[in-house]
């Protein structure tokens, strides 16, 4: 006879899941899974049920890791909200099994693992895509995302240490040049936009630093160096025109193939990295729809002097964005890192991430009883 699973409510997974346990797990597991080794890792595209009347969607998540010995699935389900509702859009329980027997093992809150999880994966993305000297932080959307993507970042990126060279004297024997080191610390920047100014100043109305409400995309990210997009947008909300070019983006909305938050400027001109190529190609409306632009050339048979017809001839036809490589294909050393351009990292979210993080919590409970 199996144990009665553990159950643990959104206040314990937050408790027990820190971002310093959660982050090398993570790494591990996405570089793992990049290699795509059925053996190791099992971890089907998300099945997603849409609930057209109330502009929901139910998502099952499941994954196998067969060496950590964990059978996990994550169900989820996320709402497009009207500004303001107290309702979370995104509401999820996540469950494990034992392996081996099949039985459930534990029982626990998804929405603080979908919190974490989702923004420690950005935060290992703009660790290893922002440019060297990241000063500014942008943060679009003011929601539960967006709140952990600001824990998470400003924990780990606080302050750059930058080393200014001084020139000292030049030494006539030695016809050289010497200089002074001085360690210099620069705060992060962080500036804040949401639909509705209210909501993004409430945001910040609950941080400790001062963080800049802006009242425009535009005024948010232009030049700002690390841009996060966590916002319910079906349309883009960020254009290429307006980010520095080398800046790190981190998408984390528009998970709907119809969905979309950046436009086709940022799309095609970025390096564009994925967690999961199959659920990008499935799932994701920016760069599924970024390919979709197509300019008419139109003449009117008229002007020939014969009927009078307008015929169409296609005068640019741009092909989607292309994925450039997995995250876990970086973390893994497939591919590398392309710093030194603009990138865009398109999360959607895998059950291979909930699975970890589940079995994270679950052994911190178990040390603790
Ligand atoms: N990539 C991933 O793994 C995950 C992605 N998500 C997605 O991230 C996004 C944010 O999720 P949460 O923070 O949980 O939601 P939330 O409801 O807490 O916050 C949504 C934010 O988006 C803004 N927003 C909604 N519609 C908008 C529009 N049309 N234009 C501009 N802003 C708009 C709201 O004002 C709010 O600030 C959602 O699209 C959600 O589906 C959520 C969980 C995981
Ligand atoms: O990975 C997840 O969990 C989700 N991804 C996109 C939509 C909401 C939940």
């Amino acid at each position: 006879m199996s144990e009665s699973p553990v159950l643990l409510n959104k206040h314990e997974v937050e408790r027990l899941l820190t971002y310093d346990d959660l982050i090398p797990r993570l790494e591990s597991v996405m570089g793992k899974f990049s290699k795509r080794d059925s053996s190791e890792i099992i971890q089907p595209v998300r099945s997603v049920v849409p609930i057209q009347q109330h502009s929901g969607f139910l998502g099952v998540m499941p994954a196998y890791l067969a060496n950590e010995g964990i059978l996990c699935t994550k169900i989820v389900t996320f709402y497009q909200r009207a500004e303001g509702s107290s309702l979370p859009s995104t509401q999820a329980t996540v469950l494990l099994f034992h392996p081996e027997h099949g039985h459930v093992t534990a029982i626990m809150d998804g929405e603080a693992i979908t919190a974490k999880r989702t923004a420690a994966v950005s935060a290992i993305s703009a660790k290893l895509f922002k440019p060297a000297l990241s000063e500014v932080l942008c943060i679009l959307g003011s929601g539960q995302q967006a709140r952990s993507h600001y824990d998470v970042f400003t924990k780990l990126f606080k302050f750059k240490e930058v080393t200014s060279m001084k020139t000292g004297n030049t030494s006539k024997s030695f016809k050289t040049c010497f200089c002074v080191c001085d360690p210099v610390l620069y705060t992060l920047q962080v500036r804040v936009w949401s639909r509705r100014k209210e909501m993004a100043q409430r945001f910040v109305n609950d941080l400790q630093d001062p963080v800049t409400v802006c009242s425009s995309v535009k005024e948010a990210v232009i030049g700002a160096d690390v841009i996060v997009t966590a916002t319910g947008a079906s349309q883009p909300i960020l254009f290429g025109e307006w980010v520095k070019p080398g800046a790190h983006i981190a998408a984390v909305g528009a998970c709907r193939p119809d969905w979309r938050e950046l436009d086709d400027v940022l799309m095609r001109e970025a390096v564009v990295y994925v967690d999961s190529r199959e659920g990008a190609t499935a799932e994701s409306g920016d760069i599924i729809l970024s390919g979709v632009c197509i300019t008419f050339h139109q003449y009117n048979i008229a002007d020939l002097g014969h009927h009078r017809h307008t015929y169409s001839t296609p005068k640019s036809l741009f092909s989607q964005a292309e994925v450039f490589a997995e995250l876990g294909e970086v973390l893994n050393g497939s591919f590398p890192a392309r710093r030194e351009k603009t990138t865009v990292f398109k999360s959607l979210g895998m059950g291979i991430q909930d699975a970890v993080s589940a079995k994270l919590v679950l052994e911190k409970w178990n040390s603790e009883h």
